[in-house]
């Protein structure tokens, strides 16, 4: 059981550090729990953020697993070495189109409020 444990944190930690994207996703992380804290979001809100980025950082990995297992099985080109990784992409786009959503409807309202009594 506490392997289990140990490759998985062996894979996070792999993830973070090899894969650019992670990256942006940490920082989008950072970012957007700042300003869930800065506008107050309500619990269940910060709920779906956290949902959200599990969502994102979940799928960039299983599409980092993906590319790395087809340039183990498939160094050359192939189409369907090519349909695996778009497809993996896919994932990833649509995950952080998703949460692109979310992130509106949550704060889109608090800043205007925010730009509202700012500007007038
Ligand atoms: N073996 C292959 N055969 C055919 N097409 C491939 C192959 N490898 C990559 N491709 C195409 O090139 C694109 C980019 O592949 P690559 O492995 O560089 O992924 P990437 O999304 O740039 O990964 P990274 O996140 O590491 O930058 C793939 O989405 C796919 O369309």
């Amino acid at each position: 059981m506490v392997d289990v444990f140990e490759h998985a944190i062996e894979g996070i930690i792999t993830a973070f550090r090899e894969e650019r994207n992670m990256k942006c996703h940490t920082v989008a992380t950072v970012g957007m729990s700042f300003l869930g804290w800065f506008t107050g979001i309500s619990a269940v809100e910060w709920a779906l953020l956290v949902l959200c980025f599990g969502l994102v950082i979940g799928a960039e990995m299983v599409n980092t697993a993906i590319e790395r297992t087809v340039d183990l099985a498939m160094p050359d080109r192939h189409p369907l070495a090519k349909a695996a990784k778009d497809v993996a992409a896919g994932a990833v786009l649509i995950a952080a189109m998703t949460s692109v959503v979310v992130g509106g409807i949550i704060f889109l309202p608090r800043l205007a409020i925010i730009c509202h009594s700012v500007l007038f």
